[in-house]
């Protein structure tokens, strides 16, 4: 038995999941020691390595995640929400590190990840690159800096098979400008504008969506003033670097105490 912890990415057929197998496979610091798929999938019972259209690497795809997750020391999971509130459980019952990388999740299935967080530990964020962890530290400080007068819009473009919006780093970048400002994003938050909305209301944050084409993922912060603007922005062009910044997660997380951390906690920022 290897000292290197052994890794189990879920979803392992989707666009992250695949991304999420080359990336532990081509680190010498962690092994991939499963492969989950829905149960009935075509990839059940392949090896993951010839399912991904490559050389064999030994570690069948299979479909029942507890027996996947005892034999691990992390999981890996950008999947659904209904499926990652499941494998929250079951990652804790195992005492494996549980990353959450999906987005989407409604407030009760917060509530759940966060009851398994009691057991084990869980690094989840919407976003796990560097560069728009280090955008939400930026945005809270330029809310800070700014008064009312400055209207705070979100903008997201994604891919066209992304399923929800506003996209998970936009909610994170909303929770930023909200905080710098000192104010709840629940009580501020304007999204899906149509119609006759009337003016905008002073001190709202907005969240605009554009879904095309296979976009990665691209933010802008926008702060609209009288006379000037400043936008932040962040540009995703490559899948691999939300895979590194959780194989990264999954890692750090091995020494740490029970309990729900971010990617803020794992880069230190
Ligand atoms: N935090 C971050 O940095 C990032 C987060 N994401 C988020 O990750 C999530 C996945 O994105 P993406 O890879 O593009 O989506 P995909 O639809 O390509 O992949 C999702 C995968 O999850 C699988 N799945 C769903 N339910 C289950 C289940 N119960 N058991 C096993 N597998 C299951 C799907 O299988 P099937 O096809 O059989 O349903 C599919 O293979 C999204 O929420 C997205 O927003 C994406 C990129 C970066
Ligand atoms: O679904 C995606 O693709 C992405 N989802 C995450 C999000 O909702 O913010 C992260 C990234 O932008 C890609």
């Amino acid at each position: 038995m290897s000292d290197i912890p052994g890794i189990v990415i879920t979803g392992a057929s989707g666009r992250m999941g695949q991304m999420l197998i080359k990336s532990v496979l081509a680190s010498d610091k962690c092994r991939l020691v499963g492969a989950l798929v829905r149960d009935g999938h075509d990839w059940q019972g392949l090896d993951i390595g010839v399912a991904m259209g490559g050389q064999p690497v030994d570690v069948p795809v299979t479909s029942d995640p507890l027996e996947a997750f005892a034999k691990a020391q992390a999981v890996i999971d950008f999947t659904t929400p209904a499926a990652t509130v499941d494998f929250a459980g079951l990652a804790a019952q195992a005492r494996a590190v549980h990353v959450i990388g999906t987005t989407g999740l409604t407030d009760n299935d917060l509530k759940a990840i966060n009851a398994a967080a009691r057991h084990a530990v869980i690094v989840r964020a919407g976003n796990m690159s560097l560069g728009v962890n280090l955008l939400v530290k930026l945005t809270k400080q330029v809310a800070a800096a700014l008064d009312e007068d400055f209207d705070i819009e979100v903008i997201e473009s994604h891919h066209n098979q992304k399923v929800d919006a506003p996209s998970g780093t936009a909610l994170m970048l909303g929770e930023a400008a909200a905080e710098g400002r000192g104010v709840s994003l629940n009580d501020v938050s304007d999204s899906g504008r149509n119609g006759i909305t009337g003016a905008r209301k002073k001190g709202d944050i907005g969240f605009s969506a554009i879904r095309g084409g296979d976009i990665v993922g691209e933010h802008d912060v926008l702060f609209a003033g009288h006379g000037e603007r400043i936008v932040l922005r962040h540009m995703a062009t490559d899948r691999a670097l939300f895979a590194g910044g959780a194989v990264k997660a999954a890692l750090w997380g091995q020494d740490k105490r029970p309990g729900e951390y971010d990617m803020l906690d794992v880069l230190g920022l």
